[in-house]
């Protein structure tokens, strides 16, 4: 079988790469003409990806139709503000496996958009994966959630490889909400490292955050475990401490005053703070590590005084 791949930035050139190092072909969509023509050519994705080779299983186009012929399903890597795009222009019976961490528009899931937009087979793929780390084939796990678990057991087995460990699950709202605030959380660790403030700030943050995520995951409906496994936990230590990571960076950057370049490499938690931030304060809900990052991102107030906001807020049980 071709396993098709959507979306030709880090992330779908890695899992690219990672399927054609163990022989298993696949078929990269890149929406740019000229991006598709360069990764044929140079084997290598220097733009997104760089130093990591596209074995010859892997075969890229811009054509989409072509991209899905015979296809019974796709990996969808293109970032969330791509992805309802995306979807408009697929044929509604192919399965779609949701791969960007990150929103709707309106501050919805994306699997949740994707149902309403008529797909009936939907999933989720998150974990700890760095593309930088994938890509070259280092050993790493992740989750596919599905509904559907017939459905959710075939693309797991199309997907494990000797270095890539495919978990499955039912709970499609905790996976993919894990992976989306994770993305929050790292860019405060960032945050927190540009400012120099130490290990114990950042381990406060991110345990701080983690309950935060909890907290957000279960009144989105997710099973209360979830937070604990690979799309939450996992992936919030491989994000909030790595050198790979767009977010942590980002918010390193902006607490050193440097500007973020938005339209280069996506850094998601950026607008899902945002959006996050917009939810708890409509649903009375206190998510004090996002709001923090929210406005900060926005020029609402300075790093330093973002900090100083959560450390004076009131005393409380940990819980
Ligand atoms: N890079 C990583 O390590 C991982 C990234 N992800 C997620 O995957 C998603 C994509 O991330 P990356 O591949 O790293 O991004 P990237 O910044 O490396 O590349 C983005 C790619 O998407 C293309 N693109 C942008 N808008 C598009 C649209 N409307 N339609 C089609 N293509 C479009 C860009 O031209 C570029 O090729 C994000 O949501 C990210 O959070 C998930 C796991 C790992
Ligand atoms: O999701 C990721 C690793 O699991 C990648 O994180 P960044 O988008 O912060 O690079």
């Amino acid at each position: 079988m071709t396993v098709c791949i959507l979306g030709a930035g880090g992330w779908g050139t890695a899992l690219a790469a990672m399927l054609g190092l163990h022989g298993i072909e696949s078929v990269l969509w890149a929406r740019r003409p000229e991006l598709a023509a360069e990764l044929e050519q140079m084997r290598e994705n220097r733009s997104y990806l760089p130093g990591v080779r596209l074995p010859p299983a892997v075969t890229v186009t811009s054509d989409l139709s072509a991209a899905l012929s015979d296809q019974a399903w796709a990996l969808l890597t293109v970032p969330s503000v791509g992805i309802p795009e995306l979807l408009e222009n697929l044929p509604r019976e192919l399965g779609v496996v949701l791969c960007a961490k990150g929103l709707a528009p309106d501050g919805d899931r994306l699997s949740r958009l994707a149902q309403q937009m008529g797909f009936g087979r939907v999933a989720v793929l998150s974990g700890p994966n760095h593309a930088e780390e994938i890509g070259l084939g280092l050993p790493a796990a992740t989750v596919i959630a599905s509904s559907d678990a017939e459905w959710a057991a075939q693309v797991q087995a199309a997907l494990m490889t000797p270095s890539l460990r495919v978990y499955t699950s039912p709970d499609v709202v905790g996976v993919e909400l894990g992976g989306v605030l994770k993305n929050v959380i790292a860019l405060a660790a960032g945050l927190i490292d540009g400012l120099g403030l130490g290990d114990n700030a950042k381990a406060a943050v991110m345990t701080r955050g983690l309950r935060e995520m909890g907290h957000y995951l279960e009144a989105q409906g997710a099973q209360a475990q979830t937070v604990y496994g690979l799309s939450g936990l996992g992936d919030l230590v491989a994000t909030a401490g790595s050198v790979h990571s767009r977010n942590r960076a980002a918010g390193e950057a902006i607490a050193r005053g440097e500007h973020v370049q938005q339209g280069g490499k996506v850094v998601e938690g950026i607008r899902t703070a945002g959006l996050l931030n917009t939810w708890a304060q409509s649903h009375g809900h206190e998510l004090p590590i996002v709001r923090a990052v929210a406005r900060v991102v926005a020029g609402d107030c300075t790093p330093t005084q973002g900090v100083a906001e959560l450390m004076g807020r009131r005393a409380k049980e940990e819980g």
